[in-house]
């Protein structure tokens, strides 16, 4: 039985001295198994030989026939705040101009032409700014937060995946309905950004104790358009929230194959 295809926004980042493509196989791997897809990875625009982006057009949809949904994953890299209008200053290192080159315009198309859409940690933030919603550059430095939701670099992987604190699920939510209509749940926290003002259009389904955005839906999407500001793709298949996630992204792409492959 053919499977929906998936793509990946792949990041940009210098591997051995050399721009390189990469997405981090733990998405991968949980696409491919908890929404039963085939992956495809999508390469951030090509750079010079220093590194700097080439001016190019895309044709979005080129790369939107490829595919029956799109993956935006997590990342270290930050999204550019000229992107929602804060100063150049306000960059926090390491920035990617080549996957913020594709994904903004991306994000944009793909809701447009009614493509399913999952968006993770970097790709929540790109979600909130591609429909028109600004960023926290330092989370951490707004005053009013009781939460550090940064990771501790010196834990083994798997202790900084593992849950920290406790989101409220929106009663009445689409995430509450996958878990039987629970309103609590424990995720992990490993980012430094997060969402400020909420675009216009973005509904929220789970807000952390400090009132920090931690997922949403896009209110007048035709299909699946999720984001998650923690990691449901860590160990997806022990956690009831995680797999309902991946779950659904995969039946809005195969519902988006039928139509493709009949047209
Ligand atoms: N840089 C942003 C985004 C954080 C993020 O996506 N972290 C993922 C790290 C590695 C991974 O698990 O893929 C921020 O800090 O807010």
């Amino acid at each position: 039985m053919r499977r929906p295809v998936i793509g990946f926004v792949c990041d940009v980042t210098a591997v051995a001295g050399h721009p390189t493509h990469l997405v981090v196989e733990k998405y991968i791997s949980a696409v491919v198994a908890g929404s039963d897809a085939q992956a495809i990875l999508l390469p951030g625009l090509i750079s010079d030989i220093d590194g700097k982006p080439l001016p190019q057009s895309v044709d979005y949809t080129e790369i939107l026939d490829l595919v029956d949904g799109i993956f935006l994953p997590g990342s270290p890299s930050n999204v550019a705040p000229a992107l929602y209008g804060r100063p150049p200053e306000d960059q926090v290192l390491p920035a990617d101009p080549n996957r913020d080159a594709l994904s903004i315009g991306l994000i944009r198309a793909a809701f447009e032409a009614g493509v399913p859409m999952l968006g993770v940690c970097r790709g929540c933030q790109e979600m909130n700014v591609a429909f028109g919603g600004t960023l926290h550059p330092k989370l951490h430095e707004v005053g009013a937060l009781e939460l550090d939701h940064r990771y501790k670099k010196d834990l083994p992987i798997p202790e900084q995946y593992a849950p920290v604190h406790q989101v409220a699920l929106e009663p009445g939510g689409q995430f509450s309905g996958w878990v039987g209509g629970d309103t609590t749940w424990r995720v992990n926290s490993l980012h430094e950004q997060g969402v400020d003002r909420l675009a216009p259009g973005l509904v929220v389904e789970a807000r952390a104790p400090d009132g920090v955005v931690e997922a949403f839906r896009h209110g007048a999407a035709k299909t699946f358009t999720t984001a998650i500001q923690w990691h449901p793709e860590w160990r997806f298949g022990e956690d009831a929230l995680s797999s309902a996630i991946f779950r659904e992204f995969g039946l809005a792409a195969r519902a988006r194959m039928a139509i493709r492959r009949a047209s």
